[in-house]
């Protein structure tokens, strides 16, 4: 049976579970508390379990896979890898500082930094041969610890920079790193059931990123339309009654949906339909 870490709480649960939910898996409710889940039908086991323990128990090899972030997997230093990037929880992990009191990376010299992630920090900086004073490990509100006097700049994960800036903070240096939630396993350990796993929930990736989308056009058209709707492969053309008329179906990413519906009607294509996918598989 397939043993999958998922995180239990923060912001990674939710978005975590919902995704497991929609690759077909059973998943405890929103809110539950269960500790372990079974998935007999699929044979596959899941520890709901803290986000940063996650990638402890996938390195050690007593579960095989998991859902963390990726900060927080390069922050554990553990002999575990990411095998597929899952879209959500996307952040960039940084140094800040009150407003106008740091502006380089090397202004760190000899300073005080407060995070939760000191592992990821103190590589960073060593590999940079910047010394600071020292790195104080901090669990969370990181903002907090410039005002509270323990720290004199911070790093920390950052996604709309509001915590930040209703700290009187500002970010300087360039980002450490861009994280997201990750799949991860064991450094070179693979299971034909892994590769199960990884498919079901690239078909979520996918459902979630494109529309299928329909339409009519001229067939001396269908080239110029074939190139705004190429697909992931290449488009369907089936024949019309109409045999001046061919039917096209393609995949189109979500976001750019109107602007080819809009470009492919100027073109002269009609009866353009457009559908969301459920689930695939590429
Ligand atoms: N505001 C945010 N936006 C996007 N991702 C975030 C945000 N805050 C934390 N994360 C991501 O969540 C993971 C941290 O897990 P953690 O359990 O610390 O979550 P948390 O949301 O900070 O929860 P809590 O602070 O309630 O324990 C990291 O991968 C981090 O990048
Ligand atoms: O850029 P923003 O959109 O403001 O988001 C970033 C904030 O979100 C997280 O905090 P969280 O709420 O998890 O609190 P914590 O610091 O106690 O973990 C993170 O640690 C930052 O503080
Ligand atoms: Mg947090």
């Amino acid at each position: 049976m397939l043993r999958v870490a998922v995180p239990n709480k923060g912001s990674l649960s939710e978005a975590a579970t919902s995704m497991l939910s929609e690759a077909g898996y059973r998943q405890r409710r929103e809110g539950g508390r269960e500790l372990v889940m079974v998935d007999p039908d699929n044979d596959i086991e899941f520890f709901y379990l803290r986000p940063r323990d996650i990638a402890v128990y996938v390195g050690r090899g007593t579960l095989d896979v998991g859902i963390t972030g990726r900060d927080l997997l390069l922050d554990s230093e553990v002999e575990a890898e990411e095998l597929l990037g899952l879209g959500f929880a996307a952040s960039t992990f940084r140094f800040a500082a009150p407003v106008g009191a740091f502006s380089t990376l090397a202004d760190l010299e000899g300073k005080r930094i407060a995070t939760s992630y000191d592992g990821l920090v103190r590589r960073y900086l060593g590999e940079r041969g910047i010394e600071a004073s020292r790195v104080v490990r901090l669990d969370g509100a990181v903002e907090s610890s410039v005002r509270l006097g323990v720290a004199d700049a911070i790093a920390d994960v950052v996604e709309t920079g509001s915590t930040l800036k209703a700290a009187g903070m500002e970010v300087f240096g360039e980002p450490l790193l861009q994280s997201e939630a990750v799949l991860i396993g064991r450094t070179g350990h693979t299971l034909p059931a892994i590769e199960v796993l990884i498919r079901r929930l690239q078909g979520v990736l996918v459902a979630r990123q494109y529309v299928l989308m329909d339409y009519d056009v001229r067939k001396d058209l269908v080239e110029q339309a074939a190139a705004l709707t190429p697909g992931l492969e290449s488009p369907t053309v089936s024949p019309l009654r109409d045999s001046e008329w061919v039917a096209v179906r393609s995949m189109v990413p979500k976001r750019e949906t109107n602007r080819i519906m809009d470009e492919l009607y100027d073109l002269g294509a009609r009866a353009i339909l457009v559908s969301s996918i459920h689930a695939c598989r590429i």
